[in-house]
């Protein structure tokens, strides 16, 4: 472990620790995110932090992935939409909203591929086009779909159609997931926020009625395209649909292969590309805690559960059956910590989700089936308990899984920490590989210099209050 890689720096010489405070931003205008109150809560935590910056400022630079030289007004977008979008606090579109809007408002309708940063704001570009789209004379047909891959990110989705489309008048918006639509009723919204297997199932049973979709939305597009089960899925739903709809993908990472693929699905789509040292987002300091041993995880994880309470946290672990283990046992040592995860009732998961976004509960443990798409912005830090692998037996460092999963704090110009735990080799080499493919500079942190990380954790954490700033009634 001695011969750590150049990508890694000690907390000593690690100047970028804290986000600059021109990148990290608080939030100044009065904006607000998914855990909106449609989303069910306001997400507001009693932090207090030493340094402010303008998103207005941010938003100025129109080289940064937040900022545009363009206003909304200037995007070609019905009233009541704008009126959403403001309702939401938005004063200016990010980058990907500057570029990708226009383009897949056009007409006649094209397809788009569109690749930016996690939490800048992918979800109010495409849910823009969808309800400027829509013909709201048939408020009960169904003409938009939007694919996720988990519930948990289906039912945000729906939330923040509903909150932009609030002014659109007999908007009806529906969730198509395990356990919402009854067998043998209609879905009657005209748009649709699901998880492919429950629509094929629904239009398999004549229960959606596709047949005047215009759009097609698939998020975390990689995800959904790149795996087996679900991409096949995908492909099926597109196939029982018109062939004139305009098809939408959107993700943070589109590994080369999984584009190639992409771009066949979405035909002559027009394309908006990050190069890879784009990926990160800068407002996230990523350090990784070298642990002595696999069994030292557990009581170094305990150690930092004053920090973890310092805003609201998400713990990534690698199995269901850990993230149940580490939620017991840390609830046994007296901690208040809560496990989501895929072997859970749907109403369960989303009661967990809902009371995370609200604040009741502050410490998250997790799979990856949260690890792409939510969006708290009261995440102040992510613990990788385990270092994202895939593939057979797990073997492989998996790159886009790591840079989801951090991407859950730093959301639109918030500043966060990420901790990666090492413990082997093995463990050692995956995030190695991960940080060399991002050209990522992590801070290590060593467990018996206790101070230094609490130091380096908090001058991030409380070097803005931009993660708790979203409300201006919370001001
Ligand atoms: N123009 C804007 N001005 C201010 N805030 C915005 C703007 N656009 C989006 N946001 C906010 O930024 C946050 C992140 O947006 P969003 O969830 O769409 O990110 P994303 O790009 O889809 O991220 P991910 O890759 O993790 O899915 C949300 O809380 C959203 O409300």
């Amino acid at each position: 472990m001695a011969d750590l890689a150049s990508r890694i720096t000690n907390p000593d010489d690690s100047a970028p620790a804290a986000a600059p405070a021109q990148e990290a931003g608080s939030l100044e205008a009065a904006q607000t995110d998914s855990a909106g109150e449609l989303a069910g809560g306001s997400g507001l935590q009693d932090v207090e932090y030493d340094v402010e910056v303008s998103l207005n400022e941010i938003q100025q630079n129109a080289d940064h992935p937040l900022g545009s030289a363009l206003t909304f007004d200037q995007l070609g977008l019905p009233e009541s939409v704008l009126k959403g979008l403001t309702a939401m606090g938005f004063v200016k579109p990010s980058k990907v909203q500057e570029k990708a809007l226009p383009l897949m408002l056009a007409d006649p309708p094209q397809n788009m591929i569109a690749q930016s940063q996690s939490g800048t704001g992918k979800t109010a570009a495409f849910v823009t086009t969808v309800l400027a789209r829509l013909d709201l004379t048939k408020p009960h047909q169904p003409q938009a779909l939007i694919l996720a891959p988990s519930r948990e990110l289906a039912r945000q989705i729906q939330g923040v159609v509903q909150i932009i489309g609030q002014f659109c008048q007999d908007l009806v918006v529906e969730a198509a997931i395990p356990g919402v639509i009854e067998r043998g009723q209609p879905v009657k919204g005209s748009v649709v926020c699901a998880t492919p297997g429950t629509v094929m199932d629904l239009i398999r049973r004549r229960q959606l009625d596709v047949s005047q979709l215009k759009v097609l939305v698939i998020d975390e597009a990689d995800n959904m395209l790149g795996q087996q089960g679900l991409g096949e899925q995908c492909a099926r739903v597109k196939g029982m649909l018109p062939k004139s709809v305009q098809i939408l993908l959107f993700s943070a990472t589109f590994p080369e292969n999984v584009l190639k693929y992409a771009a066949k699905f979405a035909p002559t789509a027009n394309q908006i590309k990050l190069k890879v040292q784009e990926l990160t987002v800068k407002g996230i300091s990523q350090m990784f805690m070298d642990c002595p041993s696999e069994s030292d995880k557990y009581d170094i994880l305990c150690k930092l559960y004053g920090l973890l309470t310092i805003g609201s946290s998400i713990i990534f672990v690698r199995t269901r059956e850990s993230a149940d283990q580490i939620q017991q046992r840390m609830t046994a040592d007296g901690h208040k910590v809560t496990a989501l995860h895929g072997a859970l009732e749907g109403h369960e998961r989303d009661a967990l989700l809902d009371e995370f976004r609200s604040g009741r509960t502050k410490v998250l443990i997790t799979t990856n089936v949260l690890a792409r798409g939510i969006d708290v912005s009261t995440v102040s830090m992510v613990i990788n308990y385990d270092v994202p692998m895939k593939g057979p037996g797990e073997r492989e460092p998996d790159p886009e899984t790591y840079l989801h999963r951090i991407g859950r704090t730093g959301r639109f110009g918030r500043v966060g920490v990420s901790i990666t735990f090492i413990f082997d080799e093995k463990s050692f080499r995956a995030l190695q590989t991960i940080s060399e493919q991002y050209e990522i500079d992590l801070i290590r942190l060593v467990p018996d210099d206790w101070d230094l990380t609490e130091t380096e954790v908090q001058r991030v954490i409380k070097s803005s209050r931009a993660q708790a700033g979203f409300n201006p009634s919370a001001k």
